[in-house]
């Protein structure tokens, strides 16, 4: 049920910049200089038809979830799942559950949301004291340079930290789509967390105390057209704060990269498949067992592309730190404890750069003694 309440948490602001989408509508053959990165490094597409570059690991949802309900033995799919997220952090995953239809039909509503007209946008805008709505996240500085890309950004869940009034905004069909989107993606991360969490050796309580009543939030991500996209960055790179990132790639353009052993990997867009990747919160619940990588998005001259991503992290009003269950089992913890709207805050209040918020969270000396 959906309750109006007056005490939404704010986790934070991003100054107010231009759309990207209505730039890349003029005749322009320079991107301006905002959008041209410092290193002044090349951002090229790199094919995943490359046979030199790794694939991303591909996880058949179907057979995990049938051996897990028939035994709690350490299945092949279990022991790829568990492989999959600690050496590459992402994954795709086939078979997930999610109806076709579904996915087909809020496709088909994101695409129209960033065709609405300008006019119409606006009204949905992020405002200076709150970062939800369209625009860009992270812009702490009139200097800094900006992402090639306009997202609209929500928190879905849970329901009383829903920003009433900008979903009462939203198209009535999207919103529709929407809700049982965010409803699908909570299911299927619950799962795939659960699974995490028994390869783990983790108590299987505190991972329902954890991320039971989780914070939902849902991102989504239009980058135009670029004139010069080898000079700008769809998405700068970065590691995602939650526990659990469900990406949907809506069209099938090459765009996300991730950082592996130094190296950026495409993700290729695979049919109905969803691509999986594990943030800061799960890095730090498993006490460092998985790790949150580092992601980018590209650009490109004649093609648009769109994704929506599904952020999951832990409830409101539990604490953040490494799973007690762990800590007993690994005989110390990595990373310190605090609640978690003070993370949130903390992670909201600067500029990506990589994973460096995760390091304030790193207890490099201090170890935590198990009785
Ligand atoms: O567009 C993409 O593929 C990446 C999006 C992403 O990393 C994010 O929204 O956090
Ligand atoms: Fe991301």
């Amino acid at each position: 049920m959906e309750t109006h309440n007056d005490e939404v948490i704010n986790f934070g602001r991003s100054l107010i910049v231009p759309s990207v989408q209505e730039l890349a509508k003029k005749p322009i053959s320079k991107i301006p200089p905002r959008y041209v990165r410092h290193d002044n490094q090349k951002h090229p597409l790199i094919s995943s038809d490359d046979p030199s570059i790794p694939f991303v690991p591909v996880i058949d949802l179907h057979s995990l979830f049938a051996t897990a309900s028939e035994s709690s033995t350490y299945s092949f799919e279990l022991n790829k799942l568990h492989t999959a997220a600690k050496e590459w952090g992402f994954f795709q995953v086939i078979n997930h559950g999610v109806s076709e239809s579904l996915l087909e039909d809020f496709k088909r509503e994101v695409l129209k949301f960033f065709k609405l007209p300008m006019e119409e946008k606006q009204k949905l805008w992020q405002e200076e004291d709150n970062h939800e709505g369209f625009g860009q996240l992270f812009v702490v500085s009139e200097e800094q340079k900006l992402d090639w890309c306009d997202m609209f950004y929500i928190t879905t869940l849970p329901h009383n930290l829903r920003q009433f009034q900008l979903f009462q905004k939203l198209p009535p069909v999207l919103r529709e789509k929407l809700e049982a989107y965010s409803m699908e993606i909570k299911k299927l991360a619950m799962a795939i967390l659960g699974e995490m969490g028994k390869a783990l050796g983790m108590d299987n309580e505190e991972m329902t105390e954890l991320f039971d009543d989780g914070v939902q939030s849902i991102r989504m991500n239009y980058y135009p057209p670029c004139p010069e996209p080898e000079l700008a960055l769809g998405f700068s790179p970065h590691s995602d704060a939650d526990a659990l990132t469900i990406l949907y790639q809506l069209t099938d353009t090459e765009g996300l990269q991730v950082r592996k052993d130094g190296k950026w990997v495409p993700v290729k867009p695979l049919p109905n498949a969803l691509v999986v990747n594990i943030g800061d919160i799960m890095e730090i619940v498993t006490n460092g067992v998985y790790k949150s990588i580092e992601h980018r998005a590209i650009v490109r001259s004649n093609i648009e592309r769109l994704s929506v991503a599904t952020f999951y992290s832990s409830s409101m009003g539990t604490e953040l730190g490494p799973a007690r269950s762990l800590v007993a089992q690994h005989n110390v913890a990595n990373f310190r404890r605090v609640p978690l709207e003070e993370y949130f805050k903390g992670f909201f209040a600067r500029k990506l750069d990589g994973k460096s918020f995760l390091d304030y969270m790193k207890l490099e000396e201090l170890k935590e003694n198990v009785t």
